[in-house]
């Protein structure tokens, strides 16, 4: 049996921590105690507009974490000079779009090939690996493949996003099809997006995937499973002032 690895992307620890500007919670604590629960790399996707991860968490997330740490970004001569200069272990490129609320789809490699194909040079010369964030197509398989892109990572956001059980079943082919075919071309294969706790298992079985990717589902259950210690945890704070000012008078 092939070992799976998690990625665990915490680009929402810090969509929370923005919300209110407060230095907390902070994503370099969130990888701490993601790598001491079993994650095999660290995500982050340092967005353009900067609306969650800020360039501060990615250097000290380099300097600080035992895994690997895995930058998503888009293919922008802003961010391959980032990645330049923290040296991640993998950059994975995406697309990117100002108003979407997520990454709404696979990187368009076939129709940019020569500006992807620089960028993957430009990576791999930095000693980064390079993924590809694509969907199952075989057109953009061959793509990543022209571009010598050690790794794809392929979108799981519309097996995710099915919206009946005959919908996912036809994905799935989807995504076993392209994997096995990228496999095949001898590309490293990882998949994510959109994957939760009760859709995981079809992809997790997939045999030649080497890494999931999974962040929203993962960061949603961790508020709900942490909050009874955090509401107690406050309470029993509030009684042992009052307690202690009660024993001062
Ligand atoms: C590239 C990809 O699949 C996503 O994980 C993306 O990084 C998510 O971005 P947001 O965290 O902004 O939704
Ligand atoms: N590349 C996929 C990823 O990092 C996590 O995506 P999601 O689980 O937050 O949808």
């Amino acid at each position: 049996m092939n070992e799976i690895f998690l990625g665990v992307n915490i680009d929402h620890i810090a969509t929370l921590r923005n919300a209110r500007g407060t230095s907390y919670p902070d994503p370099v604590h969130a990888a701490d105690i993601a790598e001491r629960a079993g994650a095999d790399g660290i995500t982050v996707h340092l967005r353009e507009d900067r609306r969650h991860i800020k360039d501060r968490d990615v250097h000290l997330l380099a300097q600080t974490i035992n895994t690997r740490l895995n930058l998503e970004m888009a293919v922008t001569d802003e961010m391959l000079a980032i990645a330049e200069q923290v040296k991640p272990t993998f950059c994975c490129l995406v697309p990117e779009k100002r108003q979407e609320l997520t990454t709404e789809g696979g990187l368009d490699v076939a129709g940019n090939l020569p500006q992807i194909k620089a960028a993957c040079g430009q990576l791999a010369e930095a000693g980064i690996l390079v993924s590809l964030f694509i969907d199952a197509d075989k057109n953009q398989i061959d793509a990543a493949f022209q571009c010598q892109a050690p790794f794809i990572e392929i979108h799981t956001g519309q097996y995710a996003d099915a919206v009946s059980e005959a919908q996912a079943m036809a994905e799935l082919a989807r995504l076993k099809d392209g994997i096995a075919y990228a496999h095949q071309a001898g590309i490293k294969v990882n998949a994510g997006h959109g994957l939760h706790y009760h859709n995981v298992k079809p992809v997790a079985a997939i045999g030649e995937i080497i890494e999931l990717n999974i962040g929203h589902a993962i960061i949603a259950r961790a508020a709900f499973d942490g909050l009874h210690t955090a509401v107690a945890d406050m309470r029993k704070l509030m009684q042992e002032a009052r307690l202690s000012s009660l024993i001062e008078r």
